[in-house]
C-alpha cells in the first residue's frame, strides 16, 4: 500500500542493507530515510519525528547481544512523539527479539529478509501509530464511569487474573484493544510482553509462517528460522484483533492449535508447546459472529470463555465530557497550546452527537479543535464534525438516530445490509468527494476498517489518518 505521507527511517550500519531497504519502501512511502552511525540518531531525531524505524540491534563487527540496539530503543522509546521500531537483527536470536518487543519494539525482522515481509510489517507499525500515539497509549487509562465502563472494568479486574480466553466485543474505535492491554496489564503475565495481530491483515498465503514460525529452507523465501508470533509471545498475552476477518481456512489452522497448545513452524518435525493467553477482538455484530458460514462455532467457543461487550459511545453519552476534557487536556499539553474551556452550547451537542467512529473519532476531533480552534473557548465548529457545523442543518445522531447522510454512512452499527448507499453531495471540492467516497466504503463494508481500506486502495494507517481529517 502507499502512504506518502508516512516517515521511515532505516538505521543499519552495513550502508548495503540500508540501501536496499531504502529503494524498496521508497516506492510506498513519503520519506524514507537512512542513519548508518547511530550516533548520528539523537540529532535526527531533535530535527525529524520518524514514524516507523527499521533499527538494526547489533553495530559494532563480531557484537551480537544486541545491546547497542537495545540501548537506542531505549532513546527512541522516550522520544516526545515516539516512532513505532521494527527490530532487525542478522541472527535467528529469537530472545533478543523477544527482549527488543518487551523493550517496546513492536516488530521484529530476520535478515536478510523476505520484502513482502517487510513491507507487511511497516504497514502494520504505520496502522497502529496512526491508531493511537505509541507512548501515550501503552499507558493510556480506560476512561469512563458510565455504567457499562464500570462493569467492563469490573470485568477486566475479575477476569484479568485468570488465564481464560477473553472475546473483546464492540464497533470499531470503542477501546477493545485498549480494554486487551488493560486485561493483560492485570494479569499474572504483565511481565511478559502483549502482542498485537491484525488477523484480517494476514495474507493467506504467510498465515502459518507469520503466527506459527517457519525453517529455514521451508520455502524458497525463509532464508533463516524464524519464530511465529505464538512463540514471541511466550509468557505474554496474543492480542488476535479483527478475527472477524479470517477466511475459514485461517480459522481451522488457529483452531488446532489452540485445541492442542502446541505449533508445528512452518518445515519442522515437530510441534512446540505454546504458553500464551489468548485475547480476541472483533466489530463483527454477533449474529454474523453466530453465522456458521462466518465464522467457525468451534473456534468461537475456544475463545469466547469470557465475552466483553464495549458498547458504543452513543450508548454511554455520560462519558463524553470526561473523553472530551481527557484528549483536550492530552492534545494541549502534545501542542503546547494554552489550556481553553468547552462553550456549554458545545458539550451538550457534542454529547448528543452520534460518534459513528467512537472513541477514536472523538479523539481525532479533539485534535483537530486544539490544533484550529482559534476561539477563546472551543467552539462546535473547531471539531469539525460531518453535519455538525454551527449553524448547519443541526447536529446528526440525536438521541442515538443517526439521521445525517454522513452520519448514517459512517456508522457501521447499522442492521449489516451492505448496499451501498448513494451519495448526493452538493459540496465537489476533491475533500467532500474523498470524505463521502470513504463514508460510502465504510457503509459498504459495514464499518469494517480492512474492508474498507481494501475497497478504498489504501492502508489501513492511511485510511485511520483520513477519518480523522474528516472527522468520520
Ligand atoms: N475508554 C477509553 N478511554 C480513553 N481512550 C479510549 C477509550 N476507548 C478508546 N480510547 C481511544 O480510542 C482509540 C481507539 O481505541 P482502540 O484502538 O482500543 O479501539 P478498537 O475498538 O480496538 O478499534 P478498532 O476496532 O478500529 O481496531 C485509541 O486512541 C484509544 O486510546
Amino acid at each position: 500500500m502507499h502512504d506518502a505521507t508516512a516517515h521511515i527511517l532505516i538505521l543499519d550500519d552495513d550502508a548495503d542493507v540500508a540501501c536496499a531497504a531504502q529503494l524498496l519502501l521508497r516506492r510506498r512511502y513519503g520519506k524514507v530515510a537512512t542513519l548508518t552511525d547511530p550516533a548520528r540518531l539523537s540529532r535526527y531525531l531533535q530535527q525529524s519525528a520518524p514514524d516507523v524505524v527499521l533499527l538494526d540491534l547489533n553495530f559494532t563487527p563480531g557484537r551480537i547481544d544486541g545491546g547497542e540496539g537495545l540501548a537506542l530503543l531505549d532513546l527512541l522509546r522516550v522520544q516526545p512523539q515516539p516512532p513505532f521500531v521494527i527490530a532487525l537483527t542478522a541472527y535467528a536470536d529469537v530472545p533478543l527479539a523477544v527482549e527488543a518487543l518487551k523493550r517496546g519494539a513492536c516488530d521484529f525482522i530476520t535478515k536478510p529478509w523476505d520484502n513482502a515481509r517487510l513491507v507487511a510489517a511497516v504497514d502494520a507499525a504505520l496502522a497502529r501509530r496512526a491508531v493511537r500515539s505509541a507512548a501515550s497509549d501503552a499507558c493510556t487509562a480506560l476512561m469512563g464511569d458510565s455504567p457499562a465502563m464500570r462493569s467492563v472494568k469490573a470485568m477486566i479486574a475479575s477476569v484479568g487474573p485468570t488465564d481464560a480466553n477473553v472475546m473483546v466485543l464492540g464497533e470499531n474505535g470503542v477501546g477493545k484493544e485498549l480494554v486487551a492491554r488493560a486485561i493483560h496489564a492485570s494479569s499474572r503475565r504483565a511481565d511478559g510482553i502483549c502482542l498485537a495481530v491484525d488477523m484480517g491483515a494476514l495474507p493467506e498465503s504467510t498465515f502459518e509462517s507469520e503466527l506459527f514460525g517457519h525453517r529455514k529452507g521451508s520455502f524458497t523465501d525463509a532464508k533463516s528460522d524464524r519464530a511465529g508470533r505464538f512463540q514471541a509471545a511466550s509468557g505474554g498475552t496474543l492480542f488476535l484483533d479483527e478475527i472477524g476477518n479470517m477466511a475459514l481456512a485461517a480459522q481451522a489452522k488457529l483452531l488446532t492449535v489452540l485445541e492442542r497448545r502446541e505449533v508445528t513452524p512452518v518445515g519442522a518435525d515437530r510441534p512446540e508447546a505454546i504458553n500464551v493467553r489468548i485475547v480476541s477482538a472483533t466489530n463483527l455484530d454477533e449474529v454474523k459472529l453466530f453465522d456458521p458460514a462466518v465464522f467457525r462455532p468451534d473456534l468461537l467457543f475456544r475463545l469466547n470463555t469470557i465475552v466483553i461487550r464495549i458498547p458504543p459511545l452513543r450508548e454511554r453519552r455520560e462519558d463524553i465530557p470526561g473523553l472530551l476534557r481527557h484528549y483536550l487536556d492530552v492534545y494541549e499539553r502534545q501542542y503546547q497550546r494554552p489550556a481553553r474551556t468547552l462553550e456549554a452550547s458545545a458539550r451538550e451537542l457534542l454529547v448528543q452527537y452520534a460518534w459513528p467512529g467512537n472513541v477514536r473519532a472523538l479523539r481525532h476531533a479533539c485534535e483537530r479543535a486544539v490544533i484550529l480552534g482559534a476561539g477563546a473557548e472551543y467552539g462546535l465548529a473547531d471539531f469539525g464534525l460531518p453535519g455538525m457545523d454551527a449553524g448547519v442543518s443541526g447536529p446528526v445522531g440525536m438521541a442515538g438516530q443517526a439521521h445525517s447522510a454522513n452520519t448514517a454512512l459512517a456508522d457501521g452499527s447499522g442492521d449489516g445490509s451492505a448496499t451501498p448507499p448513494r451519495i448526493v453531495s452538493d459540496d465537489l471540492t476533491l475533500s467532500a468527494l474523498e470524505r463521502d467516497a470513504i463514508a460510502a466504503a465504510l457503509a459498504a463494508s459495514n464499518g469494517n476498517i480492512s474492508h474498507t481500506a481494501r475497497l478504498l486502495g489504501v492502508s489501513r494507517a492511511a485510511l485511520y489518518r483520513k477519518l480523522g481529517k474528516h472527522g468520520i
